[in-house]
């Protein structure tokens, strides 16, 4: 589904300052897996992201997704089935604009060819009845201006509305790092129940060993631009939170 394969990339590369954020990383990612990251700061976490996202190209290798080479493709052409979300949940909404509005820009942006959007009441019920799913009270706060709500709530919809049409691949860059510890929890466990219900490829980044045992079918530990743990399967399952602790010293 995701495959790099000899992926670089330098930032300030001839200067003093020169950092090798990834060093020749070979990744592939079947469709439907659930990949953990965890790592140091600095050790080209966010930097995979953004080359995945398309925000960032490589200085080397190529990058395919879903059999599509996608290396030198802007991230607006990815945006269709690539959805990320980020730390802060102000990021990928429209503040002033009321819930429902900001599910009918999300939908134009993917264009899907079965949903009929415009102001219908048909796009307002179906947007309705997968917020009810969520379990939060939302959706009968649709016509409130989403700025309005709190960061969990947001975070929430946010993820809802990112995967609800084309996209086959999700990103999750420390979703749950400025939310407090139960909207943190009630988040990802959101992100668990629609990457099985729309059987979506994804990744998460995290500081959060703890959701690093928890969530996921696999884990891997970057260090330096390098990839330097790779489990999944039994491992990923039984692995304990101690042991992951080991793994930083
Ligand atoms: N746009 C940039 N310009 C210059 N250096 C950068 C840029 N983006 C990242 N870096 C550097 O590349 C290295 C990897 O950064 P990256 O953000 O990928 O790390 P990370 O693992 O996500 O870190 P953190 O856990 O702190 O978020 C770091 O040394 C960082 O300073």
């Amino acid at each position: 589904m995701i495959t790099l394969s000899g992926i670089r990339k330098t930032f300030n590369a001839g200067k003093p300052n020169q950092i090798a954020a990834l060093n020749n990383i070979d990744l592939q990612i079947a469709a439907g897996e659930y990949v953990v990251i965890i790592g140091s700061n600095g050790s080209g976490k966010s930097t995979l992201l953004n080359l995945v996202a398309g925000n960032l190209r490589p200085d080397q290798g190529t990058i395919n997704i879903d059999g599509n080479n996608v290396t030198r493709l802007p991230e607006y052409n990815r945006s269709k089935w690539v959805a990320r979300i980020f730390q802060n949940p102000l990021l990928g909404t429209a503040s002033e604009l009321s819930t429902i509005d900001n599910f009918r820009l999300a939908a134009l942006r993917t264009q899907s060819k079965g949903l009929s959007i415009g102001k219908t009441a048909q796009f307002k019920d179906y947007v309705r009845e997968r917020i009810a799913a969520l379990n939060m009270g939302l959706e009968n706060k649709l016509e409130q201006p989403i700025g309005t709500l709190s960061g969990g709530q947001r975070q929430a919809l946010t993820l809802l509305m990112s995967v609800m049409d084309t996209c086959k691949v999700l990103l999750l860059d420390e979703p749950t790092a400025a939310l407090d510890p139960r909207s943190a929890e009630n988040v990802l466990k959101i992100a668990d129940e629609l990457i099985s219900q729309y059987k979506l490829t994804a990744i998460l980044v995290t500081h959060n060993l703890k959701d690093a045992v928890n969530y996921g079918s696999r884990l891997i530990q970057m260090d330096e631009g390098n990839i330097i743990k790779d489990i999944r399967g039994t491992e990923k399952y039984t692995l304990k939170q101690t042991q992951l602790y080991e793994w930083f010293t």
